[in-house]
């Protein structure tokens, strides 16, 4: 079938709107209609050729949500009409990974995922008999994309496909990272490094939990009245502080952070994330996606001295079981993502969704088509 995509065709160029062709699914896999995708800072990523498993050219997007309207043979826990949030996580239940109850990372069908390939080795997308790379085993930026069953979370009918599509990334991978990689408790003291739209995910659920200071720390001033709206209590921009920042944040967190969090992909970052961590017992959470060949460093000492550096994919949400239960707080109005999505824009317009996020002018945009 012919579907609208917007296509990355080279590393850092703006992509391009085309009419692509989409086989249909096979055994395990899912035709899914995209009603709406946000547009996460990984898309940039990978699309700046940054990304180590980049490929070209590719359907980028990981961040949707749509209906189903074809399943290949073997589908069973999903049928046509049933609303789905794709997952770059999925969740098999079967895998040595899934089954030690340890780690959200499903590894069923990483190897060729991480390939740009269908599980079965191979693609369903193609321009003009040129084959495209499926991205994150999603491919949301296309108004119609197919998807493993064990890569697609259903949902509930009622909810709006413009707003749950964050769910799909940014929104998950920020409370989960507090609720179940962090664990914070209330009365904590977090400093959360980088405001956007993971960041402020990361502070609307250390208010849910209860914390005590929330710090956040952004280049971007303009950040810090949504972060305060979400429940920021202390705000820093680094280029306002004299002398380094660590000392600093170490002094106004009373010894250090109990938790801290990057929200960037910033090496640096990251050590002066684990270097405000409180002595004897303070976590540092990575939360940023750093380029190819980047690598953290600290002294020893630091860890030695009880602090300890650990990271986060899709807030190690189990996304089949818990993508739609973050579903029902949303329609509960247990958190807040209508006041995170700034933009909305048709699928034509997406180059100019990338250029707000480098601009800092938006939190997330979302393509509705
Ligand atoms: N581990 C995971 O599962 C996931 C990781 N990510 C990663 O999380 C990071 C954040 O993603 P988004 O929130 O979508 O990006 P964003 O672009 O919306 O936000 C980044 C924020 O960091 C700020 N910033 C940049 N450099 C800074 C510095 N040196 N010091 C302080 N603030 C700085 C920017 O002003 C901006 O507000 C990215 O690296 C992304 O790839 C995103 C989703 C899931
Ligand atoms: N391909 C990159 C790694 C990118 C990465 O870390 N992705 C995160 C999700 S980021 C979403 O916006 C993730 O879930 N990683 C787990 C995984 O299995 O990929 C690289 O090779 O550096
Ligand atoms: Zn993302
Ligand atoms: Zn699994």
């Amino acid at each position: 079938m012919d579907v609208k995509a917007a296509v990355a065709l080279e590393a850092g160029k703006p992509l391009s709107i085309e009419t692509i062709q989409l086989d249909g699914p096979r055994a395990g896999e899912v035709l899914v209609e995209i009603k709406a995708t946000g547009i996460c800072h990984t898309d940039a990523y990978t699309l700046s050729g940054a990304d180590p498993e980049g490929l070209f050219p590719a359907v980028l997007g990981h961040e949707g949500a749509g209906i189903v309207v074809d399943v290949g043979p073997d589908v069973k826990s999903l049928k046509p009409g049933d609303h789905v949030i794709p997952l770059y996580v999925p969740e098999c239940r079967n895998c040595e990974y899934c089954l030690s109850g340890k780690t959200n990372l499903c590894q069923a069908i990483r190897l060729t995922q991480g390939k740009g390939l269908m599980p079965d080795g191979s693609s369903r997308f193609s321009l003009d008999g040129q084959k495209l790379f499926h991205y994150m085993g999603t491919s949301t930026f296309a108004n119609y994309t197919v998807v493993p069953e064990i890569a697609l979370a259903k949902i509930r009918e009622d909810a709006p496909f413009e707003k749950v599509c964050y769910i799909g990334c940014g929104v998950t991978t920020g409370i989960g990272a507090v609720i179940n990689t962090a664990k914070v408790e209330p009365g904590s003291n977090v400093i959360v490094f980088g405001l956007g739209g993971i960041g402020l995910n990361v502070i609307q659920a250390c208010r849910m939990v209860g914390a005590n200071m929330i710090v956040g720390v952004d280049l971007n001033s303009k950040k810090q009245a949504i972060a305060e709206t979400f429940g920021m209590t202390h705000f820093v921009n680094p280029k306002d502080v004299d002398g380094d920042l660590v000392p600093y944040l170490v002094e106004l967190t009373k010894g250090g952070a109990d938790y801290t969090f990057e929200c960037i992909g910033n090496v640096k970052v990251m050590r002066q994330a684990l270097e405000s961590c409180h002595k004897g017992w303070g976590e540092s959470i990575i939360i940023g996606v750093a380029g190819a060949g980047q690598e953290i460093s600290t002294r020893p000492f630091q860890l030695v001295t009880g602090r300890v550096w650990r990271g986060t994919a899709f807030g190690g949400a189990k996304g089949r079981t818990d993508v739609p239960t973050i579903v029902d707080w949303y329609m509960d109005g247990k958190i807040n993502i209508d006041d995170l999505i700034t933009h909305v824009m048709p699928l034509d317009q997406i180059n100019h969704a990338f250029d707000l996020m480098h601009e800092g002018e938006s939190i997330r945009s979302v393509v509705t088509f």
